[in-house]
């Protein structure tokens, strides 16, 4: 019997299966005649990607794929690349002289927005300083990690690094009856009292007792991420506002972000007419710091699910996002994940912003695209030794920097009698 197609798929996850196939690899990825947002590949670099990684046009047939691979094909002239058609996109230019695209409502893709020396700067920075304690790694829960993780990776350290669970007896861990059930609400729902209220009571999560020993090279290939601020808890879903101060937020990157904002001509990203949708963007210039973010690390397998970030408390302040090393596939949805996604390649360098409604739109990241690594991050002779581990890193790898505010400036917490200090 024939099988039936299976209906139970949402057009957003339809999309991230499609884009998740590793059989995609060498066709340039489209989804049923929509193309796919590629707005920042350099001339050169297509050539050289098409060499590396073959992600090649759409249209493209078996032998003008061989003529091009000879050298002598005029496919790519022909422009037959399936892409969402940018004329339609609203087109943005920045106070800086930058241009961006408003890709969905409240979200603005900045093609190239960092220089070649900026992203590495920036890249240098996630592996050899946002890593450092206190900022909390996907991996602390799990491992006694050493304040230099990095650095024991950059000198091809072999010491072991041991799992948390053997310095804790069975009998101190909770059992599971005792965890609490993980709630989903928003915490820009819940409000500030109940996450305050609902973090005092979470004790925790508990070391994995299936994990054993492993040296720096080995655990930086599992590190998924590190939290930059207020501490994000994965597993309550909302931000630990139990201290009386957040870790101090990198002050270069929040200039980076608050720039970027400051840059945007906000009343040309919102429709002026459709007065209720409107978040009141007109303070965003002197009162949006990020204070709280999360750097992403994915080797060339990983994916992020379609989720929505709903944590903060004013759900329609920006969030920054940066990308670098290789390019991948991201989903930009909307508030549901029955509107099929636009998909679009964020490449090195690109700055997404998600804002206003926009905060709310479903996205994730189904695919690492093989073979787009820049030239920039190939080795050199002169690269000093964290330069060095860096890009031996992000040859396997992509990172993702995005920056959020928690707090309006001069939020006063209710339980607390000074102000938040960005
Ligand atoms: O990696 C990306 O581009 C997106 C990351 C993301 O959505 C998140 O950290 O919430
Ligand atoms: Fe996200």
């Amino acid at each position: 019997m024939p099988s039936l197609p299976d209906t139970t798929h949402t057009p957003f996850r339809l999309c991230e299966k499609h884009f998740k196939n590793r059989s995609l690899r060498g066709v340039y990825p489209t989804l049923h005649g929509r193309g796919v947002i590629d707005l920042s590949r350099p001339a050169k670099q297509e050539d050289d990607e098409v060499w590396r990684g073959g992600w090649w046009s759409a249209g493209m047939s078996e032998e003008e794929l061989r003529r091009w691979r000879k050298g002598k094909g005029k496919a790519r002239e022909r422009g037959d690349r399936e892409e969402v058609n940018v004329d339609e996109l609203k087109r943005i230019e920045l106070s800086d002289g930058k241009v961006g695209w408003v890709v969905s409502e409240g979200c603005i893709f900045i093609p190239q927005y960092l220089t070649t020396s900026e992203q590495l700067d920036l890249l240098d920075d996630c592996l050899s300083n946002y890593t450092l304690p206190p900022n909390p790694l996907s991996l602390s829960t799990h491992y006694a990690l050493p304040s230099n993780l990095f650095t024991l990776y950059a000198t091809d350290s072999t010491d072991l690094i041991q799992p948390l669970h053997i310095f804790r007896p069975p009998s101190v861990i909770p059992l599971p009856s005792s965890r609490r059930t993980v709630e989903t609400e928003p915490g820009s729902v819940l409000g500030y009292d109940e996450i305050v209220a609902r973090n005092k009571e979470w004790k925790g999560d508990e070391p994995s007792v299936k994990l054993g020993p492993k040296r720096a090279d080995e655990l930086m290939r599992d590190l998924r991420w590190a939290n930059l601020g207020w501490v994000y808890q994965w597993s309550t879903k909302s931000y630990d506002f139990t201290p009386d101060d957040p870790i101090v937020f990198p002050p270069e990157l929040a200039h980076m972000c608050t720039k970027v904002v400051k840059s945007v001509p906000w009343d040309l990203v919102f429709d002026q007419s459709v007065e209720e949708k409107q978040p009141d963007w007109s303070t965003w210039s002197d009162d949006y710091v990020p204070d709280t973010g999360i750097v992403n690390f994915y080797q060339m397998k990983d994916t992020l699910m379609g989720h929505v970030d709903r944590a903060e408390l004013d759900p329609s302040r920006p969030l920054v996002s940066i990308s670098l090393g290789h390019a991948a596939i991201f989903l930009l949805g909307s508030a549901s994940r029955n509107q099929p996604p636009i998909p679009i390649i964020l490449r090195s360098g690109d700055v997404l912003i998600m804002s206003g409604n926009g905060r709310q739109s479903y996205h994730g990241v189904p695919r690492i695209m093989e073979g787009t690594l820049p030239a920039h991050f190939q080795p050199n002779d002169g690269d000093e030794q964290n330069r060095k581990a860096a890009k031996k890193f992000i040859a396997t790898a992509r990172v993702n920097v995005n920056a959020r505010q928690v707090f309006p400036l001069g939020f006063r917490r209710p339980d607390r009698h000074q102000d938040v200090v960005a």
